[in-house]
């Protein structure tokens, strides 16, 4: 990623309340500090460290109420057609099971090419998202159907492994075909304050995605917030990220609780939205795991709307990491168009 001319603002970073934290640096000191991060040549854990600490404290109380909030909202009926069919598009229809065969593959593609047998208006979801030996299954069963395939990589979901390790993982990925990696931090190195390493991780793996044939790879950085222990290292965590070239911030990898919450998921859109105010580069959000309702998926959307902004109402900037969340959004969507539940026959539970 290269950092491009910083939009200009002459108002303070906003922490999560709506308010200003008291040592808040100004939005354009935060963009000259980024930029100036992104540009050094000889980039130091130091420097790193100096920035991802200075960027404006959250207040946790102020942000949990601000989530509560937009989680309150209601939306018409007519809004709720379209947001059920949004959701559908945003999703990434995920398996990522180690008693996972080809055959659940396939399932799962055949479930992503056609959600509602008999309606052919039905949306399809952005991606599948598999473990990296189950792309090629999933590259075939997909055929020509313009539907990404996410491959978790860096060993997945710990990232305990070395390098050479992770990378070998990646490049797999990347060579089956994989469009989109899903990879995640060194959680170890991030909370023992090893940033570098972290930044030098996700480069790595980001330069393997740019060596795709054809297209390059989109990067999804999975930080684990479950594991991150505080919301000012989810801010510091999804900053890192965003510096070192990520495409998507991702909350979770579904595997440890709690995965995906609102208030985190907030706390992103605004890491998200103050970083294309510092550096010009909109990056995406994914909330992932335990997201199984549409009433909750809605939720997200108008937080998505209100913190983000519209720009981010794309797949291309927006996606929902779920398993089952197809399923209740199927229902919904059955139970809008004919009044009634079609029965817990109707959608595969898988
Ligand atoms: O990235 C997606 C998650 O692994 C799926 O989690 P879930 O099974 O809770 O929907």
């Amino acid at each position: 990623m290269t950092a491009t001319s910083p939009a200009r603002s002459t108002t303070p970073a906003r922490s999560t309340s709506g308010g200003t934290h008291p040592a808040a640096r100004t939005a354009d000191q935060v963009a000259a500090d980024a930029t100036a991060v992104v540009g050094s040549a000889d980039l130091s854990n130091r420097a790193l460290r100096t920035f991802l600490h200075g960027l404006p404290g959250v207040d946790q109380v102020g942000l949990d109420g601000r989530a509560a909030v937009l989680g309150t909202r209601s939306i018409k009926t007519t809004s709720k057609a379209w947001a059920l069919d949004t959701i559908i598009t945003m999703t990434d229809l995920t398996t990522l099971e180690g008693a996972d065969t080809p055959g659940r593959v396939r399932s799962l593609v055949a479930k992503a090419l056609t959600p509602e047998p008999g309606d052919p208006s039905c949306p399809r979801p952005a991606a599948v998202c598999v473990y990296g030996d189950m792309v090629t299954v999933a590259k075939q069963a997909l055929g020509s159907a313009p539907i990404n395939v996410a491959a978790v990589a860096t060993a997945f979901p710990a990232g305990r492994a070395g390098r050479t390790a992770r990378l070998a993982d990646t490049t797999d990925a990347v060579e089956a075909g994989a469009e989109e990696i899903d990879m995640v931090i060194d959680r170890g190195a991030f909370l023992s304050g090893d940033y570098r390493k972290v930044y030098d991780d996700i480069i790595a793996v980001r330069e393997i995605c740019q060596q795709r044939a054809g297209e390059p790879a989109h990067l999804k950085v999975i930080l684990e917030t479950g594991e991150l222990a505080t919301a000012d290292n989810v801010c510091r965590a999804s900053w890192l990220s965003m510096l070192a070239g990520a495409d998507f911030i991702k909350t979770s990898t579904g595997k440890v609780s709690p995965a995906a919450t609102l208030p985190v998921t907030v706390l992103m859109l605004e890491a998200v939205r103050d970083f294309l105010a510092a550096t010009g580069v909109q990056v995406g959000v994914k909330p992932a795991g335990g997201i199984r309702t549409s009433k909750d998926a809605i939720k997200y959307l108008v937080a998505v709307n209100e913190v983000a902004g519209e720009a981010w109402l794309d797949p291309e900037f927006f996606r929902f990491g779920a398993s089952s969340l197809l399923n209740d959004v199927l229902l919904q969507r059955q139970k809008l168009a004919t009044g009634a539940y079609s029965g817990p026959d109707y959608v595969t539970i898988d």
